[in-house]
């Protein structure tokens, strides 16, 4: 593809000349990594978090990089065009480049839910019977896949490659989840949304973020810069950033509907706990529904009307959401339910790794346990320290019996890690290994007690060192329950 074809729309974002001469280059590929750089490419050198695309320059013109974009006029033997925003201007080129998306694409932000709601949106489409797909966190799911993945929000070429994929597949429908780092990066800069939604905002990734409100700023990415105006924008109502979430939605000239206790959309009325399931009544455009959500988790409630509002606003009929409600499955680690024991007592693997989500694990567990709340949990390593007392205090406050454990230490000393934890739960029991504290959990059940392993979810591997080594709590937990047979 000749580069001015690629930069069709991205001419706003262009500064100074050069594409005028360049614009005939034919470029046969583009990455921002000078590791993937092959012969006819261009090279976006982009200033990162870690290092400096520019010192990397050399590097892809050695791999017979085409052309090389970026921010700021440097010197090479080949040509440079120099652009005000070369992340956007990436991901608006990834778009270009790779052309083909699937027709209805919803994204969804918030600090927590998002995998969920992602998961949700695209059962309730299958149920509708369009060709659907997620992807986020835990990877790519499709009619034809199901793919482990790393991101939450893939970068902009693995992004544009993949959504050409599906649609070369026959999706049409595809529900992607927007990270706050990956809106922040602009990775989702290309993507043509139908509709978004809002979640909820909470503490995460104070380490990338400077402020709470620098990181909501970044969620709102989605309704301010990327959403086309005049689309729905579904936004949870009950959240104490909602009203933020609606603002700015709403001075960004979308459709705004809302969806919760306080929602005009679908506006939640009642809600009975049972043990596996919950049902609800929702109102919407004047007929109320009386939906069996197959769920546990008070949160899940809040998942599922986003998700029935990001499936009713691209077309599917409302009765067929509620229906479809009614066969959730539950996104793979959240709040799943891994093992029953003898006794009755419950196991579940739970993706709370930041302290609203397990304070929300925990209170959503209560209605139905009538023994303890025992909980197996740590924190990542290289990520927001700031989080780690506050999720001991979480565990403090509201298990019966907190274990602390080690998740993911990556490049930090586990121990370090631990001891931060513990400071804030002085009622916790400290086992380093993750596995032989799942079997202290599992061992200690009793009738009427909950089981929540907390924190990896899905992942499939615990990250010591620079060491992926091979680590499920589902297999975990199901191995214990066979030794101790509680
Ligand atoms: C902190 C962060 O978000 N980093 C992401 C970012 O990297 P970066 O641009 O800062 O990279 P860098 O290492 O500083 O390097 C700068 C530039 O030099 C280039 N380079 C580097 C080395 C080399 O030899 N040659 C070369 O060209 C790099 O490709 C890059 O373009 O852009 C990269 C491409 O999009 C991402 O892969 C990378 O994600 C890293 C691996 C990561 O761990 N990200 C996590 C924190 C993340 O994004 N998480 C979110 C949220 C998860 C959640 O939901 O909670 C997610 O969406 O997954
Ligand atoms: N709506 C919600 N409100 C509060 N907590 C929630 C909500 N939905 C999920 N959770 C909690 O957060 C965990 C992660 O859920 P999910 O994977 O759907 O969110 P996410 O936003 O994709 O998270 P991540 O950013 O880590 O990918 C769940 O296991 C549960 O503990
Ligand atoms: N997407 C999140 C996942 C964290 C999961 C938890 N197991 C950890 O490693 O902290 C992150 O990379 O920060
Ligand atoms: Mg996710």
């Amino acid at each position: 593809m000749k580069l001015q074809d690629l930069a069709q729309g991205a001419l706003g974002d262009m500064i100074g000349t050069g594409l005028e001469s360049l614009g005939a280059l034919e470029i046969a590929g583009l990455t921002a990594d000078s590791r993937r750089v092959a012969p006819g490419f261009a090279f976006f050198a982009l200033a990162g978090t870690k290092a400096d695309g520019s010192s990397y320059i050399a590097d892809a013109v050695a791999k017979g990089a085409a052309v090389i974009i970026t921010g700021a006029p440097v010197e090479t033997s080949v040509p440079v065009l120099v652009v005000r925003e070369p992340r956007r201007v990436l991901a608006l080129f990834a778009a270009r480049f790779y052309g083909r998306q699937p027709e209805t694409m919803v994204a969804v932000t918030g600090t927590a839910g998002k995998t969920s709601v992602a998961s949700f949106t695209r059962q309730i489409w299958a149920a509708a019977g369009h060709a659907a797909a997620q992807v986020g966190t835990t990877g790519v799911i499709s009619p034809t896949r199901n793919d482990y993945g790393s991101l939450t929000t893939p970068d902009p070429v693995a992004l544009h490659a993949l959504l050409a994929e599906l649609a070369d597949e026959g999706v049409t429908h595809a529900a992607m989840e927007a990270s706050s780092h990956g809106l922040d990066q602009h990775r989702l800069d290309g993507v043509r949304l139908a509709a978004a939604g809002f979640t909820n905002l909470g503490r995460d990734h104070m380490d990338y973020h400077p402020t709470v409100e620098h990181y909501m700023a970044s969620k709102m990415r989605l309704f301010d810069s990327l959403l086309p105006k005049g689309a729905p924008a579904v936004i949870f109502s009950d959240d104490a950033w909602s009203a933020e979430a609606i603002r700015v939605a709403t001075e960004s000239g979308h459709d705004v509907r809302t969806v919760g206790r306080s929602g005009n959309f679908l506006a939640l009325k009642r809600v009975e706990h049972f043990r596996h399931k919950q049902t609800a009544e929702i109102h919407h455009d004047g007929t109320i529904f009386e939906v069996d959500l197959p769920l546990a988790g008070d949160f899940q409630i809040a998942n599922a009307l986003v998700s029935a509002g990001l499936a009713i606003s691209t077309g599917v009929p409302a009765a067929v959401a509620m229906k479809a409600l009614e066969k959730l499955q539950g996104a793979a680690g959240r709040l799943e339910l891994v093992a029953q024991a003898k006794n009755g007592a419950l196991a579940y693997v739970d993706y709370a790794h930041k302290p609203d989500a397990l304070e929300k694990v925990l209170i959503s567990v209560r209605p139905f346990t009538t023994g303890r709340i025992i909980v197996v949990f740590g924190c990542g390593g290289d990520r927001d320290k700031g989080k780690r007392p506050i999720m001991g205090d979480v565990a403090n406050r509201l298990a019966d019996i907190a274990i602390v454990t080690d998740d993911n230490p990556r490049s930090e000393i586990p121990a370090e890690i631990r001891s931060e934890i513990m400071a804030a739960t002085p009622r916790g029991i400290e086992i380093a290994d993750r596995s032989q504290a799942i079997r202290a959990g599992v061992a200690m059940l009793s009738s009427g007690d909950t089981l929540i392993v907390a924190g990896k979810g899905h992942e499939e591997g615990q990250i010591v060192g620079g060491v992926t080594l091979p680590f499920s709590d589902h297999a975990e937990i199901l191995k214990a329950m066979e030794e101790f047979q509680p």
